[in-house]
């Protein structure tokens, strides 16, 4: 049994795997990682493995904790990747954009892929066929751009998310919900249109956050799995274990 945990930008995600099926999952807030991992490995004594990344310095008490109790493996840039990687600076690719390219190659051989991280970024990351890393591009996540709207004008106010009324906003709120929403669906489809101008057979995958809420607005045949990262952890984790 595997205890999977991606820390992100503002929240932890964590998932217990038995082989490659997905047990339980949680979703908590960075303050409370110590005592929920403890309590985790209460809830399932059969935990012997453990996978870590995080996108930011790794909290040592964390780590520690998971050493504790189980196997650890730690991912880095140092981790031996199942692709070729050819960013140009592959040291500042994000440790969640490297997890999240491992899933899509392992998970989906012998094809161009696309994978689209709506998180508190949006991150699109693409390995063709040939398994070669290229990268790709990180945006402003929702959360991220109703909450610039409103802490860099005068009088915009804070919104959260809500499917807008239409496409022409008639009032503020409307117009701040289509413009981040109609916007983030716009550059989605705008993206995967180019993506598949160059690559004709293309795979893309939609995870994070916002997925569930994407995948109802967008026209692209998608594969939408929120637990994709976590997931990516599992199979990564995986893969380590069979080439060492
Ligand atoms: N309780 C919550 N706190 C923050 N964001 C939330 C919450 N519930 C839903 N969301 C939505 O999830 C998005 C953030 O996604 P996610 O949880 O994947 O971000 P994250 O933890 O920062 O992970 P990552 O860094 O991998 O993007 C926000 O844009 C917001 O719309
Ligand atoms: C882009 C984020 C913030 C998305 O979580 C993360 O992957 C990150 O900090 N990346 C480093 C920069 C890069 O990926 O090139
Ligand atoms: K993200």
């Amino acid at each position: 049994m595997l205890l999977a945990i991606d820390v992100g930008n503002t929240r932890i995600k964590v998932a217990v795997f038995e082989k490659d099926s997905l047990l339980w999952r949680d979703v908590f807030r960075k303050e409370e990682a110590g005592k929920k991992i403890e309590k985790i490995f209460e809830k399932f004594p059969e935990i012997e493995n453990s996978v870590f990344s995080s996108v930011g310095q790794p909290d040592e008490s964390v780590v520690n904790r998971l050493a504790q109790n189980s196997k650890l493996t730690v991912i880095s840039s140092e981790t031996h990747f199942p692709f070729d990687n050819k960013y140009e600076t592959p040291k500042t690719l994000g440790v969640d954009r490297m997890v999240l390219a491992s899933g899509a190659t392992l998970l989906y051989p012998d094809q161009n892929r696309l994978v689209i991280d709506a998180g508190t970024c949006i991150t699109y990351d693409f390995i063709n066929a040939e398994n070669q890393y290229l990268g790709g591009a990180i945006s402003p996540g929702f959360r991220l751009r109703y909450e610039s709207l409103h802490n860099y004008t005068a009088k915009l106010p804070l919104l959260t998310l809500e499917q807008p009324e239409g496409f022409i906003g008639n009032s503020t709120k409307q117009s701040i919900h289509s413009g981040v929403v109609n916007g983030i669906v716009n550059e989605i489809e705008g993206f995967v249109s180019r993506y598949h101008e160059q690559y004709q057979h293309l795979t893309v995958i939609l995870t994070g956050g916002d997925a569930e809420f994407l995948a109802e607005n967008i026209k692209n045949t998608i594969f939408a799995n929120s637990n994709f990262l976590l997931e990516s952890l599992n199979h990564l984790h995986n893969y380590i274990s069979d080439n060492d």
